[in-house]
């Protein structure tokens, strides 16, 4: 019997950690990597280069039909780089507002539906580590381990103030709770694919763990399950 292409979905909340764990475990495996929540932040940036207002869903979907975008390893061997028609917007993509532009135009129906055979399209052999908000509910229901990873969200704004103080931004921690929380009420409440475990999914809380010791944790989950 053929079996499918493995996944592991690493889904939760904003700053929980699962970008950093996702891109060290795919590393780690060999594996191919999905950032799912960086489609929703690029089609939030190319609405703004393109004059687009965040509630216009028609033009949304078109956009998001349409979006040209290649991730690939960045030259410099620092991780991977995402290039939006023509245009080099790895950082760029990365602050708060345009996570909030993320969150707001992935509450649009429209927009999931047009995004969805992209994000399945990563799943290549050897296999995918996928992160998002619904990489375990919708995207890959059939994952062999799904994580749900957490943290509290006054460890979460910490974890932001220092990545982005660290790279010289002009940020206050007040602020930052206030986006985080902000953020998870709308991915939780939203109708459509909103951020909760999956039933199946591992639940882990990193907020008193290290970056390596949440990975060990999902390392020893796949070789438990034998996955790689
Ligand atoms: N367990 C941890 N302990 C301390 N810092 C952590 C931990 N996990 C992640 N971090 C740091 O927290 C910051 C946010 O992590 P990351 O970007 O991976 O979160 P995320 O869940 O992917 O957030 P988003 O959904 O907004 O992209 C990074 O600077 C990362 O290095
Ligand atoms: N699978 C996903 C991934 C992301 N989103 C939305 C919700 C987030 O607030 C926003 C930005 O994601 P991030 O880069 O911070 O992980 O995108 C989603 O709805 N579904």
């Amino acid at each position: 019997m053929i079996r499918p292409v493995p996944v592991i979905t690493i889904d939760g909340p904003s700053g929980s950690g699962k970008g950093t764990v996702a891109a060290l475990l795919a590393a780690k495996l060999g594996w191919n990597f999905l950032d799912s929540g960086a489609l929703y932040r690029l089609l939030a940036f190319a609405a703004r280069n393109h004059g687009v207002d965040l509630t216009n869903e028609e033009a949304l979907k078109v956009l998001a039909a349409h979006l040209d975008v290649q991730f690939g390893a960045a030259k410099d061997g620092s991780g991977m780089e995402i290039v939006l028609e023509g245009e080099e917007v790895t950082t760029a993509i990365r602050n708060e507002q345009v996570g909030a532009g993320a969150s707001q135009v992935a509450a649009l129906p429209v927009v999931r539906e047009a995004l969805l055979q992209r994000q399945k399209a990563f799943r290549e052999p050897p296999g995918l580590v996928a992160d998002g908000r619904d990489m375990g509910t919708v995207v890959f229901p059939d994952a062999p381990l799904k994580i749900f990873l957490t943290a509290s969200a006054e460890e979460r704004a910490r974890r932001r103030y220092l990545q982005l103080k660290g790279k010289g931004d002009d940020v206050n921690l007040a602020s930052l709770l206030d986006e985080i929380r902000v953020r998870d009420e709308r991915d939780t409440q939203r109708e459509v694919a909103p951020l909760k475990p999956a039933d199946d999914a591992i639940q882990l809380d990193s907020t008193d763990l290290s970056i390596e010791q949440v990975l060990e944790r999902i390392l020893s989950e796949v070789a438990r399950k034998d996955l790689a």
